[in-house]
């Protein structure tokens, strides 16, 4: 595969780690407006680092966007005339819709719209993809990519806002549950250190579960809550106070925000 990253920053680098890690690249085009913060990636064999978003379109079959959704307009336009139609292009754009990419490029392309989330950088990212109708062809060549870098699944575009919720702010929001648990756990006695590898180590087997029984969540639970015992005292506590519905009032709520936004 040859690939170009257009806009190596957090996002960029994260999936650049991982197509190396993975010897998933014949030839690998890294740019950034300010190359010299990523000249080191040129020390990994055939990747290379440039600000020449032009070269390294031509060098490339397949093209992955991470820019700033204000950047991404202008560099289309900037490339437009050098995409063949072979070309792959797989955008990471947030709220930009693969229509606006067609006003601006035109339709007969590959185009792929993607939404990893930040795990992306420990080879964990729930990534959602969609594509245009031509698109649609190598969207197995999308997920090929995104699953070495985590799992994938396809969704409509229109369920993109959503998926953007549910699993890039997602990682934000199980970020707070296991610094809740962590301080539950440091006001029980544990020091900090231990409490948060108690959490966090917990929350990873509760999902491991989860993925490789493909059992439902209540089934694991019925397997804990020992009758008149501490998970169902703790847990009924938990529902009176909201948990559940704080939860999901936050994601509706989270989900509209991306709509007001994307107006
Ligand atoms: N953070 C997240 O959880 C997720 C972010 N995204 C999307 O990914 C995109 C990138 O996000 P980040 O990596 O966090 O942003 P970032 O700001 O860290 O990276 C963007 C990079 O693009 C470079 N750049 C700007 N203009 C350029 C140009 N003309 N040519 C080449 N490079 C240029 C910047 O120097 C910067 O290094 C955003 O559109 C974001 O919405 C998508 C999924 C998840
Ligand atoms: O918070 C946000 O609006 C963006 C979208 C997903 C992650 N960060």
């Amino acid at each position: 595969m040859k690939v170009a990253i257009i806009g190596a920053g957090n996002l960029g680098l994260s999936i650049a780690k991982g197509l190396i890690t993975t010897n998933a690249i014949t030839t690998l085009y890294l740019t950034r407006r300010n190359k010299e913060g990523i000249k080191s990636y040129e020390e990994y064999k055939n990747v290379f680092v440039t600000d020449d978003n032009k070269l390294a379109v031509q060098q490339s079959d397949i093209i992955i966007f991470a820019v700033q959704p204000a950047q991404f307009e202008s560099i289309l336009l900037d490339i437009k005339d050098l995409l063949h139609q072979n070309h792959v292009l797989i955008s990471t754009i947030t709220g930009f819709k693969i229509p606006r990419m067609e006003s601006v490029i035109g339709s007969d392309h590959y185009i792929i719209r993607s939404m990893p989330n930040t795990a992306i950088s420990v080879g964990k990212s729930m990534t959602c993809l969609c594509a245009n109708e031509k698109g649609e062809k190598r969207i197995d060549l999308a997920k090929a990519i995104f699953n070495r870098l985590g799992t994938t699944i396809s969704i409509p575009e229109k369920q993109m806002q959503a998926a953007t919720v549910i699993c890039a702010s997602g990682i934000a929001f199980w970020m707070r549950l296991i610094r809740a648990t962590t301080q539950g756990a440091i006001q029980l006695g544990f020091d900090a250190a231990e409490a948060q590898e108690m959490a966090m180590q917990t929350c990873s087997g509760a999902a491991s579960l989860l993925i490789q029984s493909g059992s439902h969540p209540e089934q694991e639970i019925d397997k804990v809550t020992t009758p008149k015992g501490c998970t169902i005292e703790g847990l009924n506590e938990m529902e009176h106070q909201g948990l559940s519905s704080s939860l999901i009032k936050g994601i509706v709520s989270s989900y509209e925000k991306i709509n007001q936004i994307a107006k």
